[in-house]
């Protein structure tokens, strides 16, 4: 072997192969196998000769092919893509009227979280930006045990009972026959299923929102969606949904616009979070919850059992009683965020279940599935799903069993161990004392039958650009449907929700005569609006958490980028360079700017507003490039705030892009700070056929 001229590592060396050897050495320790043996030759298997083939005895070989052809396990069922990351939880205020909980009883105490994020239908290397629901899933490691509160970022579910999720997900998930579409509702099972499972209508408002368009993660709420209940130290019984509120507010993105983002970068919500950790803009969310008595549940005008109802925030004000921050972002992807096993059944003394079908049903769901996703029934035992308090039990052996309990006695009652776990009769009293009675069969109450009171809600609560998305949204997907009475089927089921919307949807897919509304079970009630559904009054006035781009080429104005980047990072935005080339550009003064992003790897989707810095020449050269013309064209088309001067016009120009009060002077900062903290929505109009 001889030594590797071309690099500076001393340890580095290139061998008669031409290959390149890498020694232990400084402070790289000893390669060895998982049974610490020396691995002495990394790059070459064992062989009968030079040239020759290669040993079955090579063990090392073995022993690294072996791990390596186990390294993915089968992933989640559901829920397979997902963002997880460390945290705490900090209760505020004290929820000790109503529960013995001491997560939610001591104030000031934090609490360590772990938090996963998920989409649903996609695998688990699939897109991060479809329309789909998110996951929501909190694993707080209480003193008491672990409590999981296993939610999304929609309050409501698709079905009402858990025997109707099987099919449900075969229905959303790639068609068996064909193999795709990943990660998308737009298909004929999907809608099949829907248009015959009424009970789904309210749902699917939600994901035809922009509620299932999240612009990042850190930008979504969460919602245990179940009623839960909270007992307290007398035994008495109070229902609780719990509401995850973000601090940054709401935002969604443009259904144009996530498409686009899906190609430019599949990790966007991920890599969002990762650096949004990273510098120390800890994504953060308050706790709220909704308490309500038997009695006043009795006064609903809806179960509230039945998990495709809300309790709107009108009837139920929310509490805010603690906060989330997440703060670490985990040290080994796989470990944590791949081996987290979250379960609605971890729940600790003072938090107890509702009679809800399709809470009862997942709460032998996970458990069930994790068994054969991690391996082993000691899957407890991996650090991110370990209580952090202590935990013992006469449970042994097993796959994969890490612990060594000591002594004689695996059971209980016994008489040989002085210092063997026993039971907790005391911690009885925090489970709810309900007595049942009627009679069994697979029934389904009468007060769960009104499927469209509550959709028809939903859609009137929302702003005019609201709902002119989800009008779109239905057309795009049901117009992605091969079967013709699918979406006939499903214009039906609109009437019953909105005549308006129904007609919209009915002309957008070019519906010749009105389909007939289905049947009910229930009379359509008309309920009050609720505008905390919506999502614009929801989104803050705020550049925390966002992100400006500035275009620049040669010869741009180095004052202007200058004054801008200060307005936008004094304001909160996280600013990156954009340029033709990655090294940079040569400024009016001479100087050369590094880019942050190559402009054809880089396009506005991936900003919240943009900044035009050009030279005339530069505008003049950049008009012909399609990337410079796409990234001015995309900010109009998505609402976006622009700030552009001098060459910035020119090239707005050639891009055809008209002029409105969210286009602004460079020089004007204070009105492009203003004007970047929202959306465009008066744009919208010229921009967009809605349906
Ligand atoms: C309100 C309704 C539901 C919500 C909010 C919900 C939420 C979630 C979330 C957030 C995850 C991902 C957990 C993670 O990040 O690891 C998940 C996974 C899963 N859910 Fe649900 N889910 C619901 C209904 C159901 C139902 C009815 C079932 C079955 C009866 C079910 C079965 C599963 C399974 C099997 C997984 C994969 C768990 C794993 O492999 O770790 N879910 N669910």
């Amino acid at each position: 072997m001889k030594k590797d001229k071309s690099k500076t590592d001393k340890h580095s060396t290139q061998a008669s192969g031409g290959e390149l050897h890498q020694s232990a050495g400084g402070k790289h320790p000893a390669l060895t196998t998982n049974q610490g043996i020396a691995v002495t030759d990394n790059q070459n298997s064992l062989k009968a000769n030079i040239r020759g083939p290669t040993l079955l005895e090579d063990f090392i070989l073995r022993e690294k092919i072996t791990h390596f052809d186990h390294e993915r396990i089968p992933e989640r069922i559901v829920h397979a893509r997902g963002t997880g990351a460390h945290g705490h939880f900090e209760l505020t205020s004290s929820l000790e009227k109503y529960t013995t909980a001491r997560i939610l009883t001591e104030i000031g105490e934090t609490t360590p979280v772990f938090t996963r994020i998920s989409t649903v239908a996609g695998g688990a290397g699939s897109v991060d930006t479809p329309r789909d629901v998110r996951g929501f899933a909190v694993k707080f490691y209480t003193k008491e045990g672990n409590w999981d509160l296993v939610g999304n970022n929609v309050p409501v579910f698709f079905i009402q009972d858990a025997i109707k999720f099987p099919d449900l997900i075969h229905a959303v998930k790639m068609e068996p026959d064909r193999g795709f579409p990943q990660s998308a509702t737009a298909h004929d099972t999907f809608w099949d299923f829907i248009s015959l499972t009424p009970e789904s209508m309210h749902m699917v408002m939600w994901i035809m929102s922009d509620r299932t368009l999240p612009r990042s993660l850190r930008m979504i709420e969460g919602f245990g969606v179940h009623s839960f209940r909270l007992i307290n130290a007398a035994g008495e019984s109070t229902f609780v949904k719990f509401h995850w509120r973000p601090h940054l507010g709401l935002q969604s993105t443009l259904w144009d616009e996530a498409v686009k983002i899906a190609g430019a970068d599949q990790d966007f919500h991920r890599r969002d979070m990762f650096e949004a950790i990273a510098v120390g803009q800890f994504p953060a969310w308050d706790l709220a919850v909704q308490l309500f008595t038997q009695e006043q549940a009795n006064t609903f005008p809806f179960d509230h059992l039945d998990a495709t109802k809300l309790i709107p925030e009108e009837l139920v004000p929310l509490q805010v009683i603690g906060r989330m921050v997440l703060d670490r972002w985990p040290g080994n992807f796989f470990a944590e965020t791949e081996q987290v096993a979250y379960c609605p059944a971890n729940v600790v003394p003072g938090i107890d279940f509702s009679n809800d079908p399709l809470l009862q049903g997942r709460l032998f769901s996970y458990l069930d599935t994790q068994l054969s996703r991690l391996g082993s029934a000691n899957f407890h035992q991996i650090p991110v799903n370990a209580p952090q308090c202590p935990f013992a039990n006469h449970q042994r052996d097993g796959h994969m069993q890490m612990s060594q309990p000591q002594g004689r006695v695996a059971y209980e009652p016994n008489s040989l161990s002085k210092d063997s776990p026993r039971e907790t009769p005391a911690d009885d009293l925090h489970r709810s004392n309900i007595i049942e009675i009627g009679q069994k069969g697979r029934i389904r109450a009468d007060s769960f039958a009104d499927h469209y009171s509550q959709a028809r809600q939903f859609y009137l609560s929302q702003t005019l650009h609201e709902q002119a998305h989800m009008a779109s949204a239905l057309v795009f997907e049901l117009s992605k449907v091969e079967h013709p009475h699918i979406r006939e089927a499903m214009v039906g089921h609109l009437r019953r929700i909105d005549e308006d919307l129904a007609r919209r949807v009915a002309d957008g897919l070019g519906l010749e005569q009105m389909p007939e509304a289905p049947a009910v079970a229930a009379p359509v009630q008309d309920m009050a609006p609720s505008p905390a559904l919506q999502i614009i009054g929801k989104m803050k006035d705020t550049l925390d958490g966002r992100s400006i781009g500035i275009l620049i080429a040669d010869g741009s104005d180095r004052d202007a980028i200058k004054a801008i980047k200060k307005a936008a990072t004094d304001a909160g935005a996280t600013v990156k360079i954009v340029a033709p080339k990655l090294g940079g550009a040569r400024l009016d003064d001479g100087s050369m700017r590094k880019a942050d992003g190559q402009l054809a790897g880089t396009p506005s989707v991936l900003f919240d507003a943009v900044a035009i810095i050009l030279s005339e020449d530069g505008a003049k050269a950049l008009s012909a490039d399609v990337a410079a013309i796409d990234f001015v064209r995309d900010a109009f088309a998505h609402l976006k705030a622009m700030a552009a001067g001098g060459g910035g016009r020119t090239l707005l120009n050639a891009a055809n892009v008209g002029v409105d009060g969210g286009i602004v002077d460079v020089g004007a900062l204070g009105a492009f700070i203003a004007a970047a903290k929202i959306r465009q929505w008066d744009r919208e109009k010229y921009v967009r056929t809605l349906a």
